[in-house]
């Protein structure tokens, strides 16, 4: 791994170097054109890019709940288990994040409110092949299930051997509607337009690859979409007392998800620099994904040597990571320290898939430094907020003068007399 030295205001630009984000001009038109035939011909354009793209005939695009079943009885005894278990700790996470809105009535006559609705129904986008990840079902049609969405349509492209009885079964665990065979662009515009069999949904969430991320952008507005979730990405602050193989590993958890991902380790120890890079060099070697871990660990991994833990801090706030590992002495201690990260794993047993299966916390997080504003995917992603008020002549009476005064400055004749004839003669 590349292993730098320098000052922090250095460092800074490096890191700056890591999160720009391109558009590429000649996706964006061809989705827009993908969308565009959608939803003027529905079902047919769908049917036609899936055959074009995924070299598949569908006559339906929906998958049976049969099929969901028989797959669900078709996977091992440990897979449901272990999806159970993570389905068990996200539940029991997430409930905690349930907002039930508030009535404020504290002022005589004034009754004010927000009133908190779960979105009726949401698109959830699985990608296709090996990056369909069961757990990833779960948790985005987990929140959304607690949130009290009516339903959830998931989308994923069909496979010439039957999408993996995993992710099936995972939809059945999740609790989600429907499930329809489809992917790419042509998802995307399914769910935001409808077609004659794929209901139009209020929000898409789920990752997917530059066609899907393209149109889920071109879509909002139409729909809502979640964020846009770029490659994994680890940073890792470490001193003396952590253990180099460890480290290495968990660098390696995230290189190995995609060549694009990021892996970054910030320490005060020059040691433990060389020791973990050397490791990684040594754990690289025998992973079965190493092609996609070491493009990620070469281009885009590094280890900075900083001179001070509030050096490290203020580096790794700059690349605001995905996940966050503290293995430092006292880790929690720290964690007033962290401004910018999606989800943060203190100590040396909190171990980063660990978040990624079984803790409970959502493992949708913000990526490409966008931790800086945005949060993990959670409830409050699913439903949306309506205020209401309530006042008695009384009060109404009090503010009056305020309100046809704010309304006559602003030239709004109309919305003064609209509050005055509350108060004419014959109003009852
Ligand atoms: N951040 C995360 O949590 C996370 C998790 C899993 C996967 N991912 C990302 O999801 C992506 C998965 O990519 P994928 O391709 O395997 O699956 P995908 O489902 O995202 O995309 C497959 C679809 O792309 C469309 N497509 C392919 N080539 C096309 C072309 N030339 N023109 C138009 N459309 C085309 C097809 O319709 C196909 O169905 C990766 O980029 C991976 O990084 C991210
Ligand atoms: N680490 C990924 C998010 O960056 C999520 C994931 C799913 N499966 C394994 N890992
Ligand atoms: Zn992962």
């Amino acid at each position: 791994m590349k292993i730098y030295k320098k000052s922090l205001a250095e460092m800074k630009k490096i890191v700056v170097r890591y999160t720009t984000q391109t558009t590429d001009l000649q996706i964006e038109k061809q989705v827009a054109e993908i969308i565009e035939n959608v939803r003027a011909k529905g079902d047919e354009a769908v049917k036609s890019y899936e055959k074009k793209f995924d070299g598949v005939d569908l006559d339906e695009l929906r998958i049976s709940n049969n099929q969901l079943e028989e797959a669900y009885q078709s996977i091992s005894p440990e897979l449901k288990d272990a999806l159970k278990l993570a389905e068990k700790n996200i539940k029991n996470y997430h409930e905690m994040e349930l907002q039930h809105g508030f009535v404020d009535a504290a002022q005589p006559g004034i009754i004010r409110g927000q009133k908190v609705t779960p979105l009726e129904r949401v698109g959830l986008y699985v990608p296709g092949g090996t990056a369909a990840y069961p757990s990833t079902i779960l948790m985005n049609a987990l929140p959304a299930k607690i949130a009290g969405v009516d339903e959830i349509v998931m989308v994923t492209p069909p496979q010439k051997d039957g999408i993996a009885p995993a992710v099936l079964a995972a939809a059945k665990i999740a609790g989600v509607t429907a499930v329809y065979q489809i992917g790419g662009a042509q998802a995307i515009a399914a769910l935001a337009y409808g077609t004659e069999s794929v209901p139009r949904v209020n929000k898409i969430v789920g990752p997917g690859n530059i066609f899907v991320a393209t149109a889920k952008k071109q879509v909002f507005g139409q729909v809502a979409i979640d964020m846009v979730a770029g490659p994994s990405e680890i940073g890792i602050l470490a001193d003396e007392t952590a253990t180099p193989y460890q480290l290495a590993a968990d660098l390696l958890s995230q290189a190995e998800h995609d060549k694009r991902a990021r892996a970054i380790l910030i320490t005060n120890n020059e040691e433990l620099a060389t020791a973990v890079s050397d490791e990684v060099e040594k754990q690289l070697a025998v992973l079965p994904r190493k092609a996609i871990a070491e493009v990620a660990i070469k281009d885009r991994g590094f280890i900075a040597i900083m001179d001070s833990v509030p050096e490290m801090f203020a580096l790794m706030n700059e690349v605001a990571p995905e996940h966050l590992e503290v293995q430092l002495a006292d880790p929690m201690q720290y964690l007033s320290s962290i401004r910018n990260a999606g989800s943060v794993f203190l100590g040396k047993y909190a171990s980063e898939p660990l978040g990624d299966y079984v803790a409970g916390p959502n493992h949708v997080l913000p990526t490409g430094g966008t931790a800086k504003f945005s949060s993990p995917l959670g409830v409050y992603d699913f439903v949306k907020k309506t205020s209401f008020i309530q006042f008695s002549k009384e009060a109404l009476q009090k503010d009056l003068k305020a309100i046809t005064t704010l309304a006559r400055t602003e030239g709004l004749e109309a919305h003064a007399r609209a509050v005055e004839s509350r108060f004419k003669g014959d109003a009852k």
